[in-house]
């Protein structure tokens, strides 16, 4: 593929070569996430920010590439294209926000429709399929995506979607994306299903790989890794799929800007190493939780109930975590005490956080809903960087001994 040929749409993953004309091979995902070639004129290692809303025409009826940027912008594009490599996606798209990308997906239904989704997820993507069943005439069905009997059980002909997490957020549990997929495609094969892998980055997890429809993620998170923009992505095989996306993108105006692009371009060159140490952190604080008494939900640690389930589709088990400790107020004296883990909300930045999730992330659901979904009011996730794992567990022991919840012994090494 020649280098001015890289910059067409609509786009599709570019097969990496290390020079133009050289052997077109596909490397590991870790080589593919750091080596692009930018299309432009001089040759620009990073790619530039065209930081503008419209394109000049050559003449009034010659089109160019590109008119305007919320129809399409070369370092979008770019993006894309990167992102489609490092997804295994015939197609991805950029959008302001992981809700964004949701709100975006959402716009296949009609009103009639009926969506299948987790009883545990994301707080903001509760609020929007709440929104739907309100005032959209969409009926939402929240099962236990756990048990693949709860999810093919609600299927009819009027299920438009079916939106999976796995881990899932805040209590990491794991779903059967393969199997729940092969038997939905069995019985309706015009569902879409949708998976967040926000949690897993592409990094731990390929959903398209199991056969899924849309794969989309808070580029917020892992993706980007450093806090400092919004962003979401949607990943599509399916090429009339990644049009009818697009065109709602297009009509909406929810295309990513361009300086954000390039930040989350720049951004996800270092996933791999991040994602990495993130998530030998994780395993360590929670080995060292779970040592000191405390039911710990992480899919690293073999007592996760879906541990082999996790593994079967999963290359590493995440950097989030969550625990209980039985008293609401003793989790937040734990909360307040830490220093190094900075109270936050969201997860997969180079920073370690903490966070209750029933008074932040997910405080938009209905605490009566959170109690029908047996969502601890006293559960405290963490969500692990890229520090000093010792001094990590350091800070987090001393702010749990601090509030009375273990004694020091507790986190003593042998
Ligand atoms: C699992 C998950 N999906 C989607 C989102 C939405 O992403 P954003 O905040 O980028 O809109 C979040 C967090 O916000 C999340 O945790
Ligand atoms: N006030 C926000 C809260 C965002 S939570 C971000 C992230 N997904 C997490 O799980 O921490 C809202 O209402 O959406």
């Amino acid at each position: 593929m020649a280098l001015e040929d890289t910059n067409n749409l609509p786009p599709s993953p570019a097969p990496s070569t290390p020079r133009p004309g050289g052997p077109v091979r596909k490397y590991k995902i870790e080589t593919e996430i750091v080596y692009s070639e930018s299309p432009d004129q001089y040759r620009s290692s990073s790619v530039p920010i065209y930081q503008t809303a419209t394109f000049k025409q050559a003449s009034g009826s010659e089109m160019g590439e590109y008119d305007y940027t919320r129809s399409g912008n070369p370092t979008r594009t770019h993006l894309e294209r990167h992102l489609a490599k490092i997804m295994g996606a015939n197609r991805v798209l950029a959008v302001a926000s992981g809700m964004s990308a949701m709100d975006v997906i959402a716009r296949i239904l009609r009103p009639g429709d009926e969506v299948i989704a987790g009883d545990d997820l994301y707080g903001g993507t509760n609020r929007l399929l709440k929104y739907l069943s309100t005032n959209g005439d969409i009926t939402v069905h929240h099962v236990d995506t756990t048990v693949v009997e709860r999810v093919t059980e609600k299927l009819t002909e009027k299920t438009a979607l079916v939106l999976l997490e796995s881990p899932t957020n805040p209590l990491i549990k794991i779903c059967d994306i393969p199997t729940i997929t092969k038997l939905v495609k069995a019985k309706r094969p015009q569902t879409v299903v949708a998976v967040d892998n926000t949690m897993m980055s592409p990094l731990g997890m390929s959903p398209l790989d199991f056969g899924v429809d849309i794969v989309y993620e808070s580029a917020t998170k892992f993706l980007s890794g450093h806090h400092d923009l919004m962003a979401g992505v949607i990943a599509v095989n399916d090429e009339e799929l990644g049009n009818r996306l697009f065109f709602t993108i297009n009509a909406t105006g929810c295309g990513l800007a361009p300086f954000d692009c390039w930040l989350l371009m720049r951004g996800v060159k270092t996933l791999a190493i991040r994602f990495e140490k993130a998530q030998s952190n994780a395993q360590h604080v929670a080995e060292r939780l779970e040592a000191a008494g405390f039911k710990v939900r992480f899919p690293g640690l073999k007592s996760h109930p879906q541990y082999d389930l996790h593994w079967s589709m999963a290359t590493g088990a995440g950097a989030v975590l969550s625990f209980e400790t039985g008293d609401v107020e003793t989790s937040e004296k734990i909360v307040e005490g830490a220093r190094l883990w900075g109270i936050s909300v969201s997860f997969g930045c180079v920073n370690s956080l903490i966070s209750m999730p029933c008074k932040m992330s997910h405080a938009s659901i209905d605490p009566k809903v959170r109690k029908e979904r047996a969502l601890p009011e006293d559960l405290i996730r963490l969500c692990v960087g890229i520090e000093d794992p010792e001094d990590l567990v350091d800070d987090l022991a001393h702010a749990i001994v601090v509030a009375g919840a273990a004694k020091p012994e507790a986190f003593a090494t042998k």
